[in-house]
């Protein structure tokens, strides 16, 4: 059975952490981007992660961040990648990374307007740039740079693309199932629905989250197992 990959992003707590962690969270997001409700220091970001147990990835948010200031957050908190979620070109996006020595998921930011072959043009110029590049993270475009709870139009994630993408943007307890039967990507990612108030998670919510996603990998096997056979 496939096993979409689950990240919660934006935590500021360690309960919320821990939170993340029992209810099977594959990957753990910290936002850096200081003009963010969820922004943590790294020294605050590394106290966290120090309780986080093997296998389960954390990941480093940045918007628009100078190589400065991604080297003075790697050196103290060791998160596994990090994710451009602004601005940067693919070339900076290639610099930041290699001088951090961490992949990263760049962050496509989905208007209405966008259409499918964009995200594959996309992702062809992200892999052509770097090797350290490991995939896109779908968000929906907003002015204010992200965790703003908005819903893009699924429909548009070319099926070839669907099972290399992070799908984001105004997930939730509600659509998650509707969301991972319709787009079958390679791993969701969450904030704003799954919080009591901006930068403080709801462990109900996440548990609920993670398993509305359980319910949509057991949908999708069960619906290949019928095209199998028939
Ligand atoms: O969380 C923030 O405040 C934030 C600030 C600047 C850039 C990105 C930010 N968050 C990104 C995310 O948490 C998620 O990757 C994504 O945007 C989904 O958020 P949501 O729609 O709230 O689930």
């Amino acid at each position: 059975m496939q096993r979409t990959r689950i990240k919660i992003c934006g935590l500021t707590r360690p309960e919320d952490v821990a939170a993340a962690v029992s209810a099977g969270a594959d990957a753990l997001g910290f936002v850096f981007y200081p003009k963010s409700p969820r922004f943590v220091t790294a020294a605050q970001a590394a106290a966290m992660m120090s309780a986080v147990p093997p296998f389960v990835s954390t990941v480093g948010l940045f918007v628009n961040a100078s190589p400065a200031e991604v080297a003075a957050v790697t050196h103290i908190a060791p998160v596994s990648q990090l994710q451009f979620h602004g601005d940067e070109t693919a070339q900076q996006c290639a610099a930041l990374a290699a001088s951090a020595n961490r992949p990263f998921l760049r962050v496509f930011r989905v208007r209405p307007d966008t259409r499918g072959a964009d995200l594959l043009e996309y992702e062809n110029e992200y892999r052509a740039a770097s090797p350290l590049f490991s995939g896109l993270l779908l968000d929906t475009f907003v002015d204010a740079y992200g965790g703003a709870g908005k819903v893009f139009d699924w429909s548009i994630v070319p099926k070839d693309i669907a099972p290399r993408v992070v799908l984001s943007g105004g997930l939730s307890v509600q659509n998650a199932t509707d969301a991972v039967v319709r787009v079958r990507p390679y791993a969701v990612d969450i904030s704003s629905g799954v919080e009591q108030q901006k930068g403080i998670k709801d462990a109900h919510k996440i548990a609920a989250f993670v398993q509305a996603v359980r319910v949509a990998d057991a949908t999708s096997e069960s619906e290949n197992h019928h095209e199998r056979s028939t």
